[in-house]
């Protein structure tokens, strides 16, 4: 028998990890935008999530913004049935009209497909194909604007969203790989022009950036970045445990934060409370940002009578009777 393509080998590895814990009887569903990373994690679970006694599926969504686009999309699918999954969707969506730029409407539209879709057919769990690369621009991304441990953190392997567990086999997989793949398997993947499209700050840290750090740095800083994103992770996880726990125990019973236990936190764990908190009031998490946090923070440790802080969504915040409470703005 031929020995199996090292490449092929740790994406079925990487797949295998990533379903073994997985509980409930529902299909796993692949994120499928028939892209390299993509196709290759298809193919994978194709392969794998039926030796370990589940069904495998995916669904494309067709974002209708190119031409051919369905195309593309009816050509992933085709593919899929033929490679044995079920189930197959191919689901259109609407971008225009979707509030932000056009990347930010696109993912919008995309997630609420793929995730209606999952539930549709319970599944156990939506795969998407994000790789180590994708993981170490997201982290140089994030130092780039001056992001905290949460953006640092880049991607997690695994999160929930609406009740639909999101795994991310191929954090430790790099799209080199990704392509020897598919290579080895013979499949044609699509290129999505948006990846090399300058206009796009991250595909201009794929072309521009990765490679000098590479050639400048050694081939190890994809790793390197990619290890630093899970080993801030996991602190970032451990303060916001300790931060839930810090603002439950700040509720003044009265209404609002007691400015007190607040100004008994270290900084790092204050923030992040005002943060939850913020977040909880209605603020946006997008539109949240660290000068807000700030604003509340200096409430309660450089306090001298100054007036509401203005949160995201036409909320504020007041200063009153030793506590911060929700005020009209205005
Ligand atoms: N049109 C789509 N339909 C279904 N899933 C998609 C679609 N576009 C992206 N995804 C999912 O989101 C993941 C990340 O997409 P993104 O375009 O950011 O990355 P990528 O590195 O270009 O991935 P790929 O090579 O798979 O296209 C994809 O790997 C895939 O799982």
């Amino acid at each position: 028998m031929a020995a199996l393509a090292p490449p092929i080998a740790a994406v079925r590895i990487a797949v295998r990890r990533a379903l073994a814990g997985l509980t409930g009887d529902g299909p796993v569903l692949v994120a499928c935008s028939g892209g390299p990373d993509s196709l290759a994690l298809a193919a994978a679970t194709a392969f794998v999530a039926p030796r370990l006694g589940r069904r495998a599926g995916l669904v494309t969504v067709d974002h209708g913004l190119q031409p051919g686009s369905a195309d593309r999309a009816e050509a992933v699918a085709t593919w899929a049935v033929g490679a044995g999954l079920d189930p197959v969707d191919v689901v259109p969506v609407t971008v225009a009209g979707r509030p932000g730029g056009p990347e930010a409407a696109a993912r919008e539209a995309r997630y609420q497909a793929l995730i209606a879709t999952a539930r549709r057919h319970h599944a156990a769990a939506l795969l998407v194909g994000h790789t180590r690369d994708d993981q170490a621009e997201t982290v140089l991304l994030a130092l780039a604007r001056g992001a905290g441990p949460r953006g640092l953190a880049g991607m997690p392997e695994r999160r929930e969203l609406e009740g639909v567990p999101l795994l991310r086999p191929l954090l430790d997989v790099s799209r080199e790989e990704t392509r020897k793949v598919c290579a080895a398997l013979g499949l044609s993947p699509w290129e999505d022009p948006h990846n090399v499209d300058p206009a796009y700050a991250r595909a201009r840290v794929r072309a521009d950036v990765l490679p000098v750090l590479v050639r400048t740095l050694g081939p190890g800083v994809l790793d390197n970045l990619a290890r630093t994103a899970r080993l801030v992770a996991a602190d970032a996880a451990a303060l916001d445990d300790l931060a839930a726990a810090a603002l439950a125990e700040a509720r003044s019973p009265e209404g609002g934060l007691s400015v007190e236990a607040l100004a008994a936190l270290p900084s790092a764990l204050r923030t992040r409370v005002l943060h939850s908190w913020a977040r909880e009031l209605g603020a946006s998490p997008a539109a949240l940002s660290h000068r807000h946090v700030a604003a509340l923070d200096a409430l309660v440790t450089a306090w001298r009578g100054q007036g509401a802080v203005h949160l995201p969504g036409r909320l504020g915040v007041i200063r009153r009777d030793r506590r911060l409470i929700p005020a009209d703005p205005a």
